[in-house]
C-alpha cells in the first residue's frame, strides 16, 4: 500500500495551520507536508510533528510574493541574491524540522525575457541550490506544473523537467511528480511514470476536472497506485488535492482505490 502525507496547504483547511497536524494523525496519516513554514518559527512546527508522531516530508522555498502572483524566482536573473537567501531559509528550517526534500519552484518567465536566459537562469540557480543542500543530505525537487492554472510557469511538461535534471548533473535533484498537472498537460502517466522512477523523489496527487481527491474524475488511480507498487515506488504520494465536501468525507479512496 502506498504512504500517503497529508498536504495541510489543501487538506484540513476549516483548522487554523497549527492544528492541522492532530486532524492529519486522527485521521490516520503518519506524514504531512505544505507550501510554506516560514510563517511559524521552526520550533512551533516541530513542537506539532513530536506531539502527534508525525513525520514532514515536504515543503517548498521561499517563493517571492505569493499574493502578487509569483511563483517562484529560480528563473529570474535580476533575483540571485533573494534566491540565494529563500535556499539558505530553507536548508535552515529543513535541518530542523528534519526533512529530506524540499521543492524549488522555477518561477514564472519575466515579462520581456527570453526563455532561454530564464532557463540557463533557472539551471544555475538550482545547481547552486543542490550543492548548498546535498552535504545534509536534502534533495532539490522540480515539479512541472499545468499552464491552466498557473500561466507562464517555466516548466511544463515532463520532459522539460527532465531535461534540467539531466543538464544539472545533480545527483540530489529529482523530479516532483504531480499527477494533476501531468494529466492535464501531456497524459502518459503510466508510461512517464514507469520511464522516469528512478529520478522521481516525490509524488502527488488530486483528480481533474475540479482538483479533487481521486476517484472523483477522469484519472485512474487505482490503475497508478497499482503500477507504483510494482514498480517498488518507496517515497511519499503527498495528497494534494482540494476535498469535494470537507477533508474527513473524502478520505474513503484511500480504502476503496488501494
Ligand atoms: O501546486 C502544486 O502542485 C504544488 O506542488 C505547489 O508546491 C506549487 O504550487
Ligand atoms: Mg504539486
Amino acid at each position: 500500500m502506498p504512504k500517503f502525507a497529508a498536504n495541510l496547504s489543501m487538506l484540513f483547511t476549516d483548522l487554523p495551520f497549527l492544528d492541522r497536524f492532530g486532524a492529519a494523525r486522527a485521521a490516520g496519516f503518519k506524514a504531512v507536508e505544505f507550501l510554506f513554514p516560514y510563517a511559524w518559527p521552526a520550533e512551533q512546527i516541530a513542537a506539532q510533528l513530536r506531539a502527534h508522531g508525525l513525520r514532514l516530508v515536504l515543503f517548498n522555498l521561499p517563493p517571492g510574493d505569493w499574493d502578487a502572483g509569483e511563483r517562484g524566482m529560480a528563473c529570474h536573473p535580476d533575483r540571485g541574491d533573494e534566491f540565494r537567501a529563500s535556499v539558505a531559509a530553507a536548508r535552515d528550517y529543513a535541518l530542523a524540522l528534519n526533512v529530506k526534500q524540499v521543492h524549488c519552484m522555477a518561477g514564472k518567465i519575466p515579462p520581456g525575457l527570453a526563455p532561454e536566459t530564464a532557463h540557463a537562469t533557472c539551471l544555475a540557480n538550482l545547481r547552486y541550490a543542490a550543492d548548498l543542500l546535498a552535504p545534509h543530505g536534502i534533495n532539490l525537487l522540480i515539479e512541472p506544473i499545468n499552464h491552466f492554472d498557473m500561466p507562464g510557469y517555466l516548466l511544463g511538461r515532463s520532459a522539460e523537467a527532465l531535461a534540467v535534471i539531466a543538464a544539472a548533473g545533480r545527483p540530489n535533484l529529482l523530479l516532483q511528480y504531480d499527477v494533476y498537472h501531468m494529466q492535464r498537460m501531456e497524459g502518459e502517466l503510466s508510461n512517464t511514470i514507469r520511464a522516469n522512477l528512478a529520478r522521481i523523489g516525490h509524488v502527488q496527487i488530486a483528480d481533474t476536472p475540479g482538483r479533487h481527491e481521486p476517484g472523483t474524475g477522469e484519472i485512474n488511480y487505482r490503475h497508478l497506485f497499482a503500477l507504483l507498487d510494482e514498480l517498488g515506488y518507496d517515497g511519499w504520494i503527498g495528497c494534494e488535492y482540494h476535498p469535494a465536501a470537507g477533508t474527513l468525507s473524502g478520505l474513503g479512496w484511500i480504502t476503496e482505490l488501494n
